[in-house]
């Protein structure tokens, strides 16, 4: 199976190889070149297998052979060992047809640990059978980065270099990047925003000397490892609900659009998804692009889900991609537009493909705070303010269709938000036994300016892929 830029113009790769590129060289971003589709009695098979066995269905034909099948079945076993939940994703009931979707359960609390704990497994597998090193490069609202310095931290091929926008993360999140004591991983505060973050990471893959003096390498959803990685757990969640005999609906908390993305593959490899709900939070891009079919930047406005503030929601360019018939010169025009003068508009046809399998919901943090408050009050269930988003934009699909169940996406452990979540239901959530000590431990972090100049060189200073160390 080979995998295709969006913007049309860069080489087809393979899997192992999209997996180590990250951003393709036309700065757009990977995705398989035809779907592989699941039989439904294979779908039918899921409920009650283990996490990992739909895994390695689900990830298999992804994969296409591109690492032998026998390790990538070791790697899936190892990573969804690491979890602290026999289900892996478990499913909860929280209202009558209104279910969510536990991702919170691996190390770092928050659902990037599901593909994470897997990408550093396969990362190391594929560059140690190349004799290679990469630099790995990453940009996070709080989650990401967490989840990929718990993965990389350690490993003898790996420097990796984190950016995180100075003092707009949560103090758990932050202490999670900057107390890993390991000389691989650098934490860096950037005086900017999440997106200033993520559009610097985005200028280093397009700098095409420091990208392959460095052997830069990445992990945000730009690499579609990522994406294939959290496709699985669509396919778990509504087999229990008895999938495919019974279409389901899901509600996603929604900034970078990878996670429902990934919703949107299971649809097209098989799963009978009624509709794709994207919740976001006072930063409503998305909501009001697919309201108007202007794609209009407005600037970022900090809230209590903050690994949702973000305003360049890199995957809804895959999402572009299928909806214009996979025109790459297409999506190279409506980027061109983005970077010129921060806005573009979807054409009628691709707008009315989008409208028919996606709905969107902007929760202000008014109902934010209510939706935790008032689901604490009447089942004793503590969410976190990001899963608060899913359940109630998942509520709105159920007053139009009570008949078909919603799945919402839970996205982060309550712990990881414990001021936001005491404030709305009196609870202060603790951190899990594994990082009971966290706000005691020592901070490692280096501030730097929004610049990529700036940042480019303190990379090049420090990684070892630069001084030509031995892998
Ligand atoms: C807790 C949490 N919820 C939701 C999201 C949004 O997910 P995505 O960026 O894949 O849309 C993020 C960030 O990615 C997150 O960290
Ligand atoms: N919310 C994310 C932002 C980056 O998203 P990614 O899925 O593209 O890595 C975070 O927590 O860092």
């Amino acid at each position: 199976m080979l995998h295709v830029s969006t913007r049309g113009e860069a080489p087809a790769l393979g899997f192992a190889d999209a997996l180590l590129t990250g951003l393709a060289r036309d700065g757009g971003l990977y995705l398989p070149q035809t779907w592989p589709f699941l039989p439904h009695e294979t779908i039918k098979g899921f409920a009650g297998l283990p996490y990992a066995e739909v895994a390695k269905a689900v990830l298999g034909p992804l994969v296409d052979g591109d690492i032998p099948q026998a390790d990538l079945s070791r790697m899936i076993d190892e990573a969804y060992a690491s979890f602290r939940h026999s289900a892996v994703c478990p499913l909860t009931q929280l209202d009558d047809n209104l279910f969510v979707l536990e991702l919170f359960h691996g190390p770092t609390l928050a659902f990037k640990d599901v593909a994470m704990q897997l990408l550093g497994r396969l990362m190391d597998h594929v560059l140690k059978a190349r004799g290679a090193r990469a630099t790995i490069v990453g940009a996070t609202s709080g989650d990401t980065g967490s989840a990929a310095v718990e993965a990389f931290k350690g490993l003898d091929q790996v420097d990796i270099f984190i950016l995180y926008p100075h003092g707009r993360v949560s103090d758990v999140q932050r202490r999670q990047m900057t107390t890993v004591d390991s000389p691989n991983v650098h934490a860096l505060a950037v005086e900017g925003t999440f997106d200033d973050c993520q559009t610097m990471v985005k200028g280093m893959f397009n700098h095409a000397r420091f990208r392959d003096e460095l052997q830069l390498s990445g992990v945000n959803s730009i690499n579609w490892a990522r994406v294939a990685a959290q496709a699985v757990y669509y396919f778990t969640a509504a087999a229990v609900l008895g999938s495919p005999s019974r279409p389901v609906s899901f509600s996603v908390p929604t900034g970078n659009f990878g996670d429902i993305l990934a919703g949107w593959v299971a649809k097209q490899m098989g799963l009978p998804i009624e509709r794709l709900m994207i919740g976001t939070n006072a930063n409503d891009i998305l909501a009001r692009t697919l309201a108007t079919g202007a794609y209009d930047i407005k600037g970022v406005e900090p809230t209590t889900s903050p690994s949702m503030d973000i305003q360049i929601s890199s995957n809804f360019e895959r999402l572009l991609f299928e909806a214009y018939g996979r025109d790459g010169a297409a999506i190279r025009r409506l980027m061109g537009n983005l970077a010129q003068s921060q806005s573009f508009t979807i054409d009628p046809g691709p707008l009315a493909r989008i409208r028919n399998e996606f709905s969107a919901l902007a929760i202000d943090e008014t109902n934010v705070a209510d939706e935790m408050a008032k689901t604490y009050k009447a089942t004793g269930y503590v969410l976190d303010p990001h899963s608060a988003v899913g359940t109630r934009a998942g509520r709105t699909l159920l007053k139009k269709r009570p008949e078909i169940p919603v799945i919402a996406l839970s996205t982060a452990h309550p712990a990881k938000f414990p001021d936001a979540v005491q404030r709305a239901t009196g609870v202060r959530p603790a951190l899990p036994a594994h990082m009971a000590d966290l706000m005691e431990r020592k901070e490692s972090f280096s501030v730097l300016p929004n610049d990529q100049a700036a940042v480019e060189r303190f990379i090049r200073d420090r990684a070892r892929a630069v001084k030509g160390v031995a892998a």
